[in-house]
């Protein structure tokens, strides 16, 4: 279904409820520059890490796009979590791994208090940035303590530059990419305000930093376009 849930007056901040899931596929194809490439990106770094029976972590996995890929493409039996708070969500990727055959475990539960336990890879696009920063750092460390000893986080990010002429272009080009994909300027000022302090981007710098701090050897970024990045950590 086609995304038009900006296109009338909405007062509410935003949520991952119904209607916003009823859409979901067509709002991240189409708000979020290169998605399919970051999310093939992810896989193709992923199943370099995978051997038989490991286990799989999305945190954050809406409709299960990417487990649904990593399992199309990986060629071991892997053990497949998809965690997600938003039962709407979790609603739509259960028939979807119905659909395409793969066995995904869904667990409908807040990324803060569950646990992830004897994870090889970790995978989180998109979501970290809706987690309140405190908790954000107190995440990032229950990710790294989960992990394997040579265990991998892969995630991505909308992210700000500190420099405030440069975010100001940056945010330019990415509403001139959101207007190409046939949104009105009225629906990207909509969401605009739904997102404030709901969607808290960090810097690309303070990215590697908190994920240093938590005692990760190494983080690189793998893709990069003006205010979106992937980033691949490795404990
Ligand atoms: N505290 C939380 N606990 C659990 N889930 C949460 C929490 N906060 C947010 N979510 C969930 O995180 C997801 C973020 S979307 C991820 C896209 C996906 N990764 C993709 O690559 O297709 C990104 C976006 O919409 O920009 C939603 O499904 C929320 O319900
Ligand atoms: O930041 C924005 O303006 C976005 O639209 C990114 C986004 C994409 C999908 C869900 C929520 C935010």
């Amino acid at each position: 279904m086609v995304d038009k849930i900006f296109e009338k007056s909405i007062k509410k901040q935003f949520e991952f409820d119904e209607d916003v899931a009823s859409v979901f596929d067509d709002m991240l194809n189409r708000s979020v520059p290169y998605y399919k490439q970051t999310q093939e990106l992810t896989i193709k770094f992923a199943l370099n890490y995978l051997n038989k029976n490991d286990v799989v972590y999305d945190l954050g996995c809406s409709t299960a796009s990417t487990l649904i890929e990593l399992g199309k493409h990986s060629k071991y039996d892997l053990k497949l979590i998809g965690i997600d708070n938003s039962s709407a969500m979790l609603a739509r990727a259960s028939k979807k791994c119905k659909a395409f055959g793969i066995d995904i475990e869904l667990r409908n539960d807040d990324l803060l208090n569950t646990s992830y336990e004897n994870a090889k890879l970790i995978i989180s696009n998109y979501t970290l940035q809706f987690i309140r920063p405190l908790q954000r750092e107190k995440l990032i460390q229950k990710i790294y303590n989960s992990l394997d000893k040579d265990g991998i986080f892969i995630f991505s990010e909308k992210v700000i530059s500190s420099n405030k002429t440069l975010n100001k272009q940056c945010i330019d080009i990415y509403y001139d990419f959101k207007k190409q994909q046939g949104y009105s300027e009225y629906e990207i000022s909509q969401k605009r305000e739904a997102l404030e302090n709901v969607l808290i981007p960090y810097t690309e710098e303070e990215n590697k930093k908190m994920i240093l701090d938590a005692g990760f050897s190494h983080c690189e970024t793998i893709f990069k376009w003006v205010n979106f990045a992937t980033f691949i950590a490795i404990k």
